[in-house]
Protein backbone atom coordinates (compact mmCIF):
# COMPACT_ATOMS: atom_id res chain seq x y z
CA UNK A 1 0.00 0.00 0.00
CA UNK A 2 2.51 1.74 -1.15
CA UNK A 3 0.75 4.53 -3.14
CA UNK A 4 -1.57 7.10 -1.32
CA UNK A 5 -4.27 7.78 -0.77
CA UNK A 6 -6.22 4.85 -0.43
CA UNK A 7 -10.16 4.15 0.81
CA UNK A 8 -9.37 2.78 4.15
CA UNK A 9 -13.11 1.33 4.54
CA UNK A 10 -11.06 -1.62 1.49
CA UNK A 11 -9.24 -2.65 5.08
CA UNK A 12 -12.42 -2.98 7.34
CA UNK A 13 -12.34 -6.48 8.83
CA UNK A 14 -15.68 -7.02 8.72
CA UNK A 15 -15.38 -10.81 10.36
CA UNK A 16 -14.77 -8.66 13.71
CA UNK A 17 -16.48 -6.83 15.79
CA UNK A 18 -16.15 -3.07 15.49
CA UNK A 19 -14.15 -1.41 14.52
CA UNK A 20 -10.97 -2.89 12.74
CA UNK A 21 -9.08 -1.86 9.98
CA UNK A 22 -5.98 -4.32 8.81
CA UNK A 23 -3.22 -3.20 5.72
CA UNK A 24 -0.80 -5.95 5.70
CA UNK A 25 2.10 -3.99 3.51
CA UNK A 26 1.39 -0.93 5.02
CA UNK A 27 5.42 0.24 5.02
CA UNK A 28 7.92 -1.13 2.67
CA UNK A 29 11.26 -3.47 3.26
CA UNK A 30 13.50 -0.69 3.42
CA UNK A 31 11.08 1.48 5.66
CA UNK A 32 10.70 -1.35 8.31
CA UNK A 33 14.85 -1.86 8.24
CA UNK A 34 15.27 1.71 8.89
CA UNK A 35 13.00 2.02 11.50
CA UNK A 36 14.31 -0.88 13.25
CA UNK A 37 17.80 0.77 12.77
CA UNK A 38 16.26 4.18 14.48
CA UNK A 39 14.81 2.55 17.64
CA UNK A 40 18.07 0.52 18.17
CA UNK A 41 19.93 3.22 17.84
CA UNK A 42 18.76 5.08 20.78
CA UNK A 43 20.66 5.64 23.58
CA UNK A 44 20.36 3.11 26.30
CA UNK A 45 18.13 5.50 28.75
CA UNK A 46 15.58 6.10 26.07
CA UNK A 47 14.81 2.35 27.13
CA UNK A 48 12.61 1.46 30.04
CA UNK A 49 13.07 -2.63 31.06
CA UNK A 50 10.01 -4.18 32.37
CA UNK A 51 9.82 -7.25 33.54
CA UNK A 52 8.37 -9.19 30.16
CA UNK A 53 9.63 -6.47 27.40
CA UNK A 54 10.88 -3.17 26.88
CA UNK A 55 9.77 0.05 25.41
CA UNK A 56 10.43 3.54 24.48
CA UNK A 57 8.02 6.84 24.50
CA UNK A 58 8.28 9.27 21.82
CA UNK A 59 6.70 12.58 21.66
CA UNK A 60 6.71 12.21 25.71
CA UNK A 61 5.26 10.58 28.75
CA UNK A 62 1.69 10.45 28.72
CA UNK A 63 0.08 11.52 32.24
CA UNK A 64 -3.22 12.27 33.64
CA UNK A 65 -2.32 15.79 33.90
CA UNK A 66 -1.20 16.01 30.16
CA UNK A 67 1.46 15.53 28.27
CA UNK A 68 4.35 17.33 28.12
CA UNK A 69 4.95 17.49 23.97
CA UNK A 70 8.10 16.74 22.78
CA UNK A 71 9.43 16.71 19.14
CA UNK A 72 9.41 13.17 17.24
CA UNK A 73 12.01 13.03 14.73
CA UNK A 74 11.55 13.00 10.99
CA UNK A 75 12.24 9.80 10.90
CA UNK A 76 9.47 8.43 12.86
CA UNK A 77 7.05 11.74 12.78
CA UNK A 78 6.64 10.47 9.07
CA UNK A 79 4.88 7.51 9.55
CA UNK A 80 2.78 9.86 11.91
CA UNK A 81 1.98 11.85 8.72
CA UNK A 82 1.16 8.85 6.78
CA UNK A 83 -1.61 7.73 9.39
CA UNK A 84 -2.45 10.91 9.59
CA UNK A 85 -3.70 10.61 6.16
CA UNK A 86 -5.98 7.94 6.58
CA UNK A 87 -7.83 10.45 8.60
CA UNK A 88 -8.54 8.00 11.20
CA UNK A 89 -8.84 10.71 14.26
CA UNK A 90 -11.59 12.71 13.30
CA UNK A 91 -9.00 15.13 12.02
CA UNK A 92 -6.66 15.04 15.06
CA UNK A 93 -2.72 14.21 14.09
CA UNK A 94 -1.05 11.47 16.32
CA UNK A 95 1.50 13.27 18.80
CA UNK A 96 2.98 9.99 20.58
CA UNK A 97 4.62 7.03 19.91
CA UNK A 98 4.68 4.27 22.17
CA UNK A 99 7.76 1.48 20.57
CA UNK A 100 7.17 -1.85 22.68
CA UNK A 101 10.13 -4.44 21.90
CA UNK A 102 8.85 -8.49 22.48
CA UNK A 103 11.51 -11.27 21.93
CA UNK A 104 10.37 -14.68 20.84
CA UNK A 105 8.56 -15.91 24.58
CA UNK A 106 7.16 -12.17 25.48
CA UNK A 107 4.36 -10.42 25.42
CA UNK A 108 1.59 -8.02 27.19
CA UNK A 109 -1.02 -8.86 29.58
CA UNK A 110 -4.74 -8.23 29.17
CA UNK A 111 -5.85 -4.62 29.44
CA UNK A 112 -7.29 -1.95 27.51
CA UNK A 113 -5.50 1.56 26.66
CA UNK A 114 -7.61 4.11 28.71
CA UNK A 115 -8.50 7.18 28.16
CA UNK A 116 -4.91 9.20 28.18
CA UNK A 117 -5.66 8.43 24.17
CA UNK A 118 -8.12 9.53 21.81
CA UNK A 119 -9.87 5.86 21.68
CA UNK A 120 -8.15 4.66 18.14
CA UNK A 121 -4.94 2.41 17.96
CA UNK A 122 -2.89 2.12 15.39
CA UNK A 123 -0.22 0.20 15.14
CA UNK A 124 2.60 -1.10 12.56
CA UNK A 125 4.81 -4.04 13.48
CA UNK A 126 8.30 -4.35 12.65
CA UNK A 127 10.82 -7.68 12.57
CA UNK A 128 8.05 -10.30 13.34
CA UNK A 129 4.49 -11.18 13.09
CA UNK A 130 2.30 -11.83 16.60
CA UNK A 131 -0.98 -12.86 17.28
CA UNK A 132 -2.78 -10.00 19.25
CA UNK A 133 -5.82 -11.64 21.71
CA UNK A 134 -9.01 -10.05 22.90
CA UNK A 135 -10.92 -11.40 25.41
CA UNK A 136 -14.06 -10.70 27.24
CA UNK A 137 -13.91 -8.38 29.76
CA UNK A 138 -14.85 -10.10 33.69
CA UNK A 139 -17.32 -8.42 36.24
CA UNK A 140 -14.95 -9.81 38.97
CA UNK A 141 -11.39 -8.73 37.44
CA UNK A 142 -10.51 -12.10 37.52
CA UNK A 143 -8.41 -12.92 34.02
CA UNK A 144 -10.23 -14.36 31.29
CA UNK A 145 -7.59 -15.96 29.60
CA UNK A 146 -9.51 -17.99 26.37
CA UNK A 147 -9.54 -15.73 23.31
CA UNK A 148 -12.59 -14.82 21.93
CA UNK A 149 -10.92 -13.40 18.63
CA UNK A 150 -7.34 -12.99 17.31
CA UNK A 151 -5.42 -10.94 14.99
CA UNK A 152 -2.78 -12.32 12.98
CA UNK A 153 0.02 -9.23 12.84
CA UNK A 154 2.68 -9.24 9.86
CA UNK A 155 5.69 -7.83 10.13
CA UNK A 156 5.37 -4.35 7.90
CA UNK A 157 1.06 -4.30 8.50
CA UNK A 158 -1.09 -1.63 10.50
CA UNK A 159 -3.83 -2.26 12.76
CA UNK A 160 -6.33 0.16 13.37
CA UNK A 161 -8.76 -0.44 16.04
CA UNK A 162 -12.16 1.76 17.85
CA UNK A 163 -15.13 1.58 19.08
CA UNK A 164 -15.81 -1.51 21.21
CA UNK A 165 -12.24 -2.89 20.35
CA UNK A 166 -11.18 -0.46 22.06
CA UNK A 167 -13.16 0.59 24.86
CA UNK A 168 -14.78 -2.76 25.45
CA UNK A 169 -12.62 -5.60 24.75
CA UNK A 170 -9.42 -6.38 26.69
CA UNK A 171 -6.77 -7.38 24.59
CA UNK A 172 -3.00 -9.28 24.97
CA UNK A 173 -0.45 -10.60 23.51
CA UNK A 174 0.93 -14.77 25.12
CA UNK A 175 3.87 -15.00 26.07
CA UNK A 176 4.82 -18.26 23.55
CA UNK A 177 7.90 -18.74 21.41
CA UNK A 178 5.29 -19.48 18.42
CA UNK A 179 1.98 -19.06 16.85
CA UNK A 180 -0.77 -21.87 15.78
CA UNK A 181 -2.75 -19.90 13.39
CA UNK A 182 -6.05 -21.46 14.04
CA UNK A 183 -9.48 -20.78 13.76
CA UNK A 184 -9.69 -17.38 16.22
CA UNK A 185 -7.57 -15.45 13.27
CA UNK A 186 -9.99 -12.88 11.95
CA UNK A 187 -8.25 -11.80 9.30
CA UNK A 188 -5.95 -14.67 7.89
CA UNK A 189 -7.83 -13.95 4.74
CA UNK A 190 -6.24 -10.35 4.48
CA UNK A 191 -2.54 -11.87 5.43
CA UNK A 192 0.44 -13.07 3.05
CA UNK A 193 -0.14 -16.65 1.16
CA UNK A 194 3.00 -17.03 3.80
CA UNK A 195 0.53 -17.51 6.38
CA UNK A 196 -1.97 -20.28 5.70
CA UNK A 197 -4.67 -21.67 8.72
CA UNK A 198 -2.95 -24.07 10.92
CA UNK A 199 0.10 -23.40 10.55
CA UNK A 200 2.40 -23.24 13.33
CA UNK A 201 4.73 -19.67 13.03
CA UNK A 202 8.06 -19.08 14.96
CA UNK A 203 8.23 -15.55 16.54
CA UNK A 204 11.20 -13.78 16.21
CA UNK A 205 12.14 -10.58 17.68
CA UNK A 206 9.10 -7.72 17.36
CA UNK A 207 9.20 -4.35 17.65
CA UNK A 208 5.60 -2.50 17.38
CA UNK A 209 5.19 1.06 17.01
CA UNK A 210 1.64 1.90 18.91
CA UNK A 211 1.05 5.29 17.45
CA UNK A 212 -1.98 7.39 18.94
CA UNK A 213 -3.15 11.13 19.40
CA UNK A 214 -2.42 12.41 23.20
CA UNK A 215 -5.44 15.30 23.74
CA UNK A 216 -3.70 16.51 26.68
CA UNK A 217 -0.51 18.38 25.97
CA UNK A 218 1.44 21.22 26.52
CA UNK A 219 4.87 22.56 25.94
CA UNK A 220 7.16 22.92 28.92
CA UNK A 221 7.21 26.28 30.51
CA UNK A 222 9.66 27.02 33.97
CA UNK A 223 7.58 29.34 35.95
CA UNK A 224 9.71 31.15 38.12
CA UNK A 225 7.28 32.90 40.29
CA UNK A 226 7.11 36.33 40.63
CA UNK A 227 10.49 37.78 39.27
CA UNK A 228 10.65 41.52 39.23
O1 LIG B 1 2.61 -4.48 20.66
C1 LIG B 1 1.41 -4.40 20.42
O2 LIG B 1 0.96 -4.62 19.29
C2 LIG B 1 0.44 -4.06 21.50
C3 LIG B 1 0.94 -3.02 22.45
C4 LIG B 1 -0.14 -2.55 23.37
O3 LIG B 1 -1.18 -3.12 23.50
C5 LIG B 1 0.06 -1.31 24.15
O4 LIG B 1 1.20 -0.81 24.21
O5 LIG B 1 -0.90 -0.82 24.75
FE1 LIG C 1 -2.68 -1.85 24.37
Amino acid sequence: MNSLPCNIEDYRVITAPETAYYISDFISEAEEKAILSSIYAAPKPKWTQLSNRRLQNWGGIPHTNGMIAETIPPWLDKYLDKIHKLDVMDGKRPNHVLVNEYLPGQGIMPHVDGSLFYPTITTISAGSHIVLNFLEPTEDNTINTSPLFSFLLEPRSLLILQDKLYTHYLHCIEELKEDLLDGSIVNINMCSDKYVRHATVTRDTRVSLTIRHVPKTSSFKIHLGNRR
